[in-house]
């Protein structure tokens, strides 16, 4: 027998945190990585470095994983689907490239739930810096509305960051209404700050105007490196643990994967490193025997260390839209599904120059304050609420664990003080230069729309997500629990409302005629609940099922992103997130990607 190649450390997954772990572990040309990927190498397709066609060709079928939900309580028992990236690059192959961070108090609520200053958003900043390599807005840019501040950005890192080439007239009007409704103008919305509205910048090459994906980033200019092996097509069952280490502390000796139908094994010499993401990380672990013994033995998995939390503290944002008919005198992106030769004639004029309607991933967006969404007296009320049902919720999103009740407790009081000083934003608002919303092309009117994504983004709902079989190839039980807390109900609820405002606010008015969804007939509160609740959408943002807090507080890996128990296994991914952000994720997960290097390569344990 041929024995297993052995490298000095394995990373299960190479998606967004993964290969940047890889790339910057591969730095030192005397250490060796494997990065095991499930899916394949996508970055030729067209429909992956084209920014207009994201999500057309094989997007949201070969390279997406496409989780089912379980049947959501609160969503009239409807089974979402939680999309993620299954190829290399992961998540970032897909995602709609929208590049901005959360605010700063959020990154600090992670330092203080663990006691710890190294992870807040001042320590972190630098890790931001690592992982960006910013193009500042040329002078169209500029005059489209396109602002940045230098010392918040970084200019010699691996993630290309930047903006279109095209500008809708409609998003420019979205913003001036959003100003004239009181959200202040954004000098920068990667500034910590991004109670504000303005241009988001894109995770986008600006030289040429191509997606750049974690593999454009962090892989494809190091392919050569002799030190870095990145396997495809290679599904990771387990990790493989030293004989006799289960007495003291569980230390990894490898792990098994699948390629087609043959298992195979690769031995590791220092860490395993999980960045199989928010669903995909939790898996491998459970299959690996790491997890609630209850669950694993259900699920024919013999268990090797108890660790009741894997899984659990599950959040994601909540996606629904509000949209309205556009006159006819307007360009929006509708004209590309109405008109198929100006679609053809658009995309040859990407090819030939990188401009025209491709070559925008569209998006003005707005992080809105609880002021901006609620009357003072309804957030009172909402908060009093809360804060006397806070021990509760805590028990009820805990699944009977007392640590993690209490870590959830933590965060609830965390988030209302946040609530309190309006700095916990609870929704995205953006504009969408198009049809956006739950009706198929075939269903709706042939017409020219402009939509407003109206998103929930700071959670007090908690789920889960679990294996059900000891097979890898089986799909887990998620359970987001979306909706489960009332707070988050009135915030959506009330984003649907601000939407509705922005619509016919000045000078977007000068472009409607009229509401499409949710409709004239859902005229209140409960009207625009019951519809949301046939509607909603998973904004595909998952966190938090291996969540870096104390054990005291139900937290699976420590500080150090070191899962508890184990003597060598580190989680680098968006799983760690012990307290959602409100912000599209991609920039957060890659500062932890280089913040994992950092720590591995410092030799913090
Ligand atoms: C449709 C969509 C749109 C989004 N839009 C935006 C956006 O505009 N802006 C933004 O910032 N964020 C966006 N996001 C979110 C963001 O992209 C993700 O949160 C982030 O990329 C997740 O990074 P990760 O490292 O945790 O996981 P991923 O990047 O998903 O990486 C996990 C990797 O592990 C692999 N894997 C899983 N299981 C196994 C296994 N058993 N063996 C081997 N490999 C495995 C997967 O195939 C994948 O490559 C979007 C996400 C989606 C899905």
């Amino acid at each position: 027998t041929v024995s297993p190649p052995v490298y000095d450390y394995i990373v299960v997954g190479g998606g967004t945190a993964g290969l940047t772990v890889a790339s910057r572990l591969t730095e030192d040309k005397d250490v060796t990585v494997a990065v095991l990927e499930a899916g394949f190498n996508a970055e030729g397709l067209q429909e992956v470095f084209v920014p207009g066609l994201i999500g057309t060709g094989i997007s949201f079928t070969t390279l997406n994983w496409a989780y089912a939900t379980v049947p959501q309580t609160h969503l009239n028992g409807r089974t979402l689907t939680v999309n993620a990236g299954k190829a290399l690059g992961g998540s970032t192959i897909i995602n709609s490239m929208i590049f901005p961070r959360a605010e700063k108090e959020q990154y600090d609520a992670w330092g203080q739930l663990n006691n710890d200053s190294t992870w807040t958003w001042s320590a972190l900043l630098p890790f931001f810096k690592n992982s960006e390599l910013f193009t500042p807005p040329n002078a169209f840019q500029t005059a489209a509305g396109a602002r940045f501040l230098a010392s918040v950005h970084g200019f010699a890192g691996r993630v290309k960051v930047g903006f279109p080439n095209f500008f809708f007239a409609q998003s420019a009007l979205w913003r001036r209404a959003a100003e004239g409704l009181g959200i202040p103008a954004s000098p920068d919305l990667a500034n910590g700050d991004p109670h504000a509205v303005g241009i988001a910048p894109n995770s986008l090459d600006a030289a040429n105007n191509t997606r750049c994906s974690a593999a454009c980033a962090y892989y494809t200019p190091f392919e050569g490196r002799p030190n870095l092996v990145v396997i495809t097509n290679a599904t990771v069952s387990r990790i493989l643990w030293a004989s006799g280490s289960s007495k003291g502390e569980l230390t990894a000796s490898g792990v098994e994967y699948l390629v087609n139908n043959q298992t195979l094994t690769a031995s590791v010499s220092k860490e395993v490193i999980l960045s199989a993401g928010t669903i995909g990380s939790p898996k491998v672990l459970e299959l690996s025997g790491v997890g609630n013994s209850t669950i694993l033995k259900a699920a024919g998995v013999t268990p090797v260390l108890d660790l009741p939390t894997v899984g659990e503290n599950f959040a994601d944002h909540v996606h629904s839209w509000a949209n309205a008919f556009t006159t006819n005198n307007v360009l929006t992106k509708d004209a590309l599904l109405l008109n198929t030769t100006f679609a053809a004639e658009q995309l040859a004029l990407w090819f030939k120059n990188r401009t025209g309607l491709y070559s925008a991933a569209p998006r003005s967006l707005s992080i809105v304050a609880p002021s901006d969404v609620f009357t003072p007296s309804q957030l009172n009320t909402l908060i009093a609420q809360a804060e006397a049902n806070l021990t509760h919720f805590a028990a009820e999103f805990s699944n009977g664990n007392p640590a993690l009740a209490k870590g959830i407790a933590a965060q609830h009081n965390i988030a209302l003080s946040l609530y309190k000083q309006n700095k916990e934003l609870p929704l995205e608002i953006n504009a969408e230069p198009g049809y956006s919303g739950p009706t198929a092309f075939a269903a709706r009117p042939a017409r020219n729309y402009t939509a407003i994504n109206s998103v929930l983004y700071a959670p007090l709902s908690r789920g889960r997500t679990h294996i059900v079989s000891a097979d890898p190839r089986a799909a887990p039980a998620v359970d987001p629990a979306y909706w489960a807390h009332p707070l988050d109900v009135a915030a959506q609820v009330g984003g649907i409302k601000l939407a509705r405002k922005m619509l016919v606010a000045p000078p977007l008015d000068s472009i409607y005629a009229g509401e499409f969804e949710p409709g004239a007939d859902k005229k209140t509160d409960a009207d625009i609940e019951a519809w949301l609740r046939g509607v909603v959408a998973s904004d595909n943002h998952e966190v938090g099922s291996l969540s870096m807090m104390p054990q005291s507080l139900g937290g699976v890996v420590d500080t150090s992103l070191k899962v508890y128990g184990t003597a060598n296994v580190r989680v680098a991914d968006a799983s760690i997130i012990p307290f959602p952000v409100s912000a599209h994720l991609s920039s957060t997960v890659y500062m932890i990607g280089e913040r994992a290097a950092d720590i591995i390569r410092g030799g913090k344990v």
